[in-house]
């Protein structure tokens, strides 16, 4: 039985009206963004993208719009895991109901197209909807039906899957579909996620071997009217990595991610495609949104490649990697914050050992002082050593919610669950920590060129470290790149940069007012090679906290 709603006198809804020659949202802390976004409205932050509330109570909210996958791998279950996951609402309209499972699917009952709308209005007429995200839409008059319910209930952003075959290879939409998809989907999609099969149907079976007919294929469909495009490279053969293209009307950009050696991978497409809906409805840009849901595709399909569900050749995956560590009670509460460089305290074993403190000691006074991120890099301590003092240092350094990171130990890291990593040119390579840490960590990499910081930002990295700046005796044989270099990487970085290298209160207040963009000082010797490292570091923090001040 249905109950007519349409006579119900409907709130006034949303909101974000979009300008289609402009794109869709805010951007203020994310320094990755490229493209022409305009400010539409005030979202939350990628930096605060974790709480889940705003300060009215508001949760960012993504709609599905899908069919059911009885076997919970993909569709609306794998949305639904997505994004309760990445921690927003999810609220679903089921367009066909597929009896499916790991060996295939063995039937499809398609929604009558009355009753798809009926869904839709149920949701955008009384809830607020941030992001709309579409899968499987099995026929032409559901997809009209849709395409009518976003005119009249405008949302902030349609992420489009244009599902169109399963994984096991049968085929959930027809021609009709597709040509729908051309004519009228994608010219209102703010993004469109085929695989190579997908984006091939959608220019007419065009064959897609390379990166480089992906690139073509991605500016080819986003002359279909689409803002981005992203076209997923996970089945091009003969590739240790997996290269995703994205392409945003103006600049190409390769995504890659390590090939992940599993039959589980069943729900990916919708997986990635919710993920990025989410992260656009917690606010992020289009490009960071693709980043982190790529990384936590990578990072599911890295931890459940040993699951065993199901006896066919496609498993599903755990959306749920994240709850193995909520037992840990000891976890900070934000995501990376790039203010947070603004006084990165790094230690030093043997300046320690010099001035009689402890690690503990040394790091509570500097945090106390006002160090606000923390390093602990321990050239020579033993392994058993450091995850012991590293686990005392991270209730120190989150008791003042100031985030701490290892240097180098990875494997450090992870067994005491600090929140992230600072690597060189030559330690682990950041693509490697990132599938190894997961997608929430924050991970720093050592870049004395532009090129470097490049591609530590193609590598999933959060932050530049960038020197030495001035001669220091705390590294030996690092070449110094003076305040050019350093200038040099800050203009062309897309990661936010910390200067390290010499720096102390006679230089930082210069070195922050002379480098446009730089985010903050990274301090070794200044510190900790001085008997009181509490006003060592509150002096410090004076110093540097006026010249931010006063270069604004
Ligand atoms: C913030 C910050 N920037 C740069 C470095 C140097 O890292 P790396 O090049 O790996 O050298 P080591 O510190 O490992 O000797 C850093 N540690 N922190
Ligand atoms: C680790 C590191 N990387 C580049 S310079 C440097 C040492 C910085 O130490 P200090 O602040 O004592 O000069
Ligand atoms: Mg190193």
């Amino acid at each position: 039985m249905t109950f007519a709603l349409y006579s119900l006198q409907v709130a006034p809804l949303v909101v974000f009206r979009q300008d289609r020659n402009s794109s869709f949202l805010s951007s203020n802390s994310d320094s990755n963004q490229k493209s022409k976004m305009h400010v539409s409205m005030t979202m939350q932050t990628d930096g605060a993208s974790t709480n889940i509330h705003t300060s009215h109570n508001k949760i960012p909210h993504v709609l599905t719009v899908a069919g059911s996958d009885s076997g919970s791998g993909a569709g609306i279950q794998a949305d639904l895991k997505a994004c309760a996951a990445r921690r927003v609402y999810c609220s679903t309209v089921i367009t066909a109901v597929t009896a499916q499972n790991t060996v295939g699917v063995q039937g499809v009952n398609i929604m009558p197209e009355d009753f798809v709308a009926e869904q839709l209005r149920s949701v955008l007429s009384d809830m607020h909807v941030d992001v709309v995200k579409t899968g499987m839409l099995p026929s032409l008059n559901i997809l009209k039906v849709l395409c009518q319910n976003l005119r009249e209930f405008p949302v902030k952003a349609l992420v489009v899957d244009p599902v169109m075959v399963s994984t096991s290879g049968d085929v959930l939409a027809g021609p009709s579909v597709l040509a729908g998809f051309r004519e009228e989907l994608l010219p209102m999609a703010d993004i469109v996620t085929p695989n190579i099969k997908e984006a091939s149907a959608l220019l007419n079976n065009v064959p897609l071997k390379s990166v480089s007919d992906m690139r073509d294929a991605a500016k080819l469909i986003h002359e279909l009217g689409p803002r981005n495009v992203l076209v997923k490279g996970g089945d091009l053969p003969d590739s240790l990595d997996s290269i995703d293209v994205f392409f945003d009307g103006e600049e190409f950009y390769e995504l890659c991610s390590l090939r992940v050696n599993t039959r589980n991978t069943h729900g990916t497409g919708c997986t990635l495609a919710s993920s990025i809906a989410a992260e656009l409805a917690k606010g992020s840009s289009m490009l960071s949104a693709v980043k982190v849901a790529k990384r936590y595709v990578e990072t599911a399909l890295n931890y459940s490649k040993d699951l065993l569900i199901g006896n066919g050749a496609q498993g599903p995956f755990d959306h749920f990697l994240a709850l193995k560590n909520i037992t840990q009670n000891s976890c900070r509460q934000d995501r990376f914050n790039p203010n947070d460089l603004l006084l990165y305290a790094v230690t030093d074993s043997s300046m320690n050992r010099k001035w009689g403190h402890s690690i503990a000691e040394a790091v509570r006074a500097a945090v106390e002082g006002g160090a606000t991120i923390v390093q602990l890099r321990e050239k020579d301590a033993e392994t058993r050593d450091f995850v012991d003092a590293a686990k005392v240092c991270l209730e120190i350094c989150h008791s003042f919610r100031v985030p701490l990171l290892i240097n180098d130990r990875i494997d450090v890291a992870l067994a005491c669950n600090a929140d992230g990593v600072h690597v060189g040119q030559s330690d682990m390579p950041t693509h490697l920590a990132r599938s190894l840490l997961g997608p929430e960590k924050i991970i720093g990499v050592s870049c004395k060129t532009p090129e470097q910081a490049e591609q530590a930002w193609i590598d999933g990295a959060d932050y530049i470290g960038c020197g030495g700046v001035y001669p220091t005796n705390t590294k030996a044989n690092n070449r110094t790149i003076g305040l050019d270099g350093l200038r040099e990487v800050c203009q062309a970085s897309k990661l936010p940069v910390v200067a390290i290298g010499g720096i102390g209160l006679s230089n930082a207040g210069a070195v922050m007012e002379s480098v446009p963009n730089l985010k903050g000082v990274a301090v070794v010797s200044a510190l900790f090679d001085r008997e009181c490292v509490l006003s060592e570091t509150r002096n410090l923090h004076a110093v540097i906290r006026e010249a931010a001040l006063s270069r604004k």
